[in-house]
């Protein structure tokens, strides 16, 4: 599947209806959740088919860095928590939930801890996050661009808490990197979100219900208010919802493609975004079906173009762009201004790379507009990526000779996405089994 150039891997084209079941690893979003859960509890945690990535690998690392005790070999991961300490360094990589959710963490440890990041992520905003930790008297010192990483927390083994504004119309993240860490203050936290916008709400309920479940008492009751009362957070043992965003392209390819595709461990309620991929789909013109734990999506190639507010969705905004290339009218996306501060400008890199294959995207303040035309082949740019590596795979389904660049950036939350999407079409095709992925719907 590597072409001749090492960096680019060509896109296979469907030319048969699909017929596969694909098992998807565990939730990005959850994983670090329940990782940093654990590394503040009392006791020690174990956390079932955590994903295993890069951006949960860095998670991991944080945490060891910082003085906890992470298992990350074997299906069962154990947490043991330990004293945090300073004077040590977070690589953040390009994972907003590493950069968001550990400076919080950092000011309870006992000494200084310096976070760096890819070249990428020092373009990332951090700035509403900061400013509310100094606002709770932790002291950070911006070393690069103000509001931008490279920075340093001063940890000085406890935060007094209380109450703090912040402006999360840039990232939900910055709430939930509040929340998380908050009954570990003395007096707890109320965060008060100040702006205009709020992106991804379903992810702060994420975290607001899994700090539940760890025993933390959160008040979430007035709208862009929560309190978090002082208190322990309890260790776990919990299981890992499948990454339902990671699922989308997959499920979106059956759309593409006609067939079928079937993601096992479909979770029955769910805080994650991609809970609402079965309505988008179904006004895109799937058919889709919710049998035990097993999500079908069946679809004829036929695509509906779409007016979508994607606010509480985000993260799905790409692989959603990449099937309306495929419509049959326009698509307008909106709400996801906020994309612009992601793993690159999405807006910018989606409209880019659609106009050179030949399409019609064009950015407005807050989405995009999708007019679908022919497209042609060429070079699909992913700017380290990995949602615009999967959205590539997808246009490439149906648009003979797409190159996507460096696949492998898709293993910041999903390793293995490449064989995994050949696997997909090899068992449609010869009912060949491959790992993660079965012929028809045998699980
Ligand atoms: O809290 C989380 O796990 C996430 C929140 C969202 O961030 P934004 O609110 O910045 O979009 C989402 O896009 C990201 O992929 C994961
Ligand atoms: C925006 C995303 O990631 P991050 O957690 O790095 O913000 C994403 O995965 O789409």
């Amino acid at each position: 599947m590597t072409s001749p150039h090492a960096d680019l891997w060509s896109a296979p084209v469907a030319d048969a209806p699909l017929d596969a079941t694909v098992a998807v690893p565990g939730s990005k979003s959850l994983s670090n959740r329940y990782l940093v859960l654990a590394a503040l509890a009392q006791g020690p945690s174990t956390l079932r088919s955590l994903l295993v990535s890069r951006d949960t690998r860095l998670m991991a690392g944080a945490l060891e860095t910082l003085g906890v005790q992470v298992d990350l070999g074997g299906d069962a991961v154990g947490v043991t928590p330990g004293a945090l300490r300073g004077h040590v360094t977070v690589d953040c990589g390009l994972a907003g939930t590493v950069m968001r959710f550990l400076p919080a963490v950092a000011a309870l440890a006992d000494g200084p801890v310096h976070f760096k990041g890819d070249v990428e992520a020092l373009v990332r905003p951090m700035g509403p996050l900061l400013r509310a930790l100094q606002a709770l008297d932790v002291r950070v010192d911006e070393e690069g661009e103000p509001g931008h990483l490279p920075f340093t927390v001063h940890g000085t083994g406890a935060v007094r808490g209380g109450q703090v504004d912040v402006d999360a119309s840039g990232s939900s993240q910055f709430v939930s990197g509040l929340l998380l860490a908050a009954s570990r203050f003395d007096q707890g936290l109320t965060v008060r979100h100040t702006g205009p916008t709020l992106p991804s709400l379903p992810h702060i309920r994420m975290t607001v219900e899994v700090m539940r479940a760890a025993g933390v008492v959160v008040d979430d009751s007035r709208p862009e208010i929560w309190h978090v009362e002082p208190g322990p957070v309890a260790g776990r043992d919990v299981h890992v919802e499948p990454d339902l965003s990671n699922a989308a392209p997959f499920l979106c390819a059956a759309m593409v493609a006609g067939g079928s595709v079937r993601v096992p461990g479909w979770p029955a309620t769910t805080t994650q975004p991609g809970g609402l991929l079965p309505d988008i789909l179904t006004r895109m013109g799937a058919t889709v079906a919710l049998d035990g734990d097993v999500l079908t999506v069946t679809g004829t190639g036929e695509v509906r173009g779409v007016d979508l507010d994607l606010r509480a969705a985000g993260e799905i905004a790409p692989t959603i762009a990449a099937l309306a290339v495929h419509g049959d009218s326009p698509t307008r996306l909106r709400g996801i201004g906020h994309l612009r501060g992601h793993e690159t400008d999405r807006l910018a890199a989606l409209a880019a790379e659609i106009t050179r294959l030949g399409g019609q995207c064009e950015q407005t303040s807050d989405g995009l507009v999708i007019t679908p035309r022919t497209l042609h082949g060429g070079v699909w740019g992913t700017y380290a990526d990995h949602r615009m590596a999967t959205a590539g795979a997808l246009v490439g389904l149906r648009v003979p000779g797409v190159e996507v660049e460096d696949v492998a950036t898709t293993a910041k939350t999903l390793p293995g996405f490449a064989d995994l999407w050949a696997g997909m079409l090899a068992a449609s095709e010869g009912h060949v089994v491959r790992d993660g992925v079965t012929a028809g719907p045998t699980v």
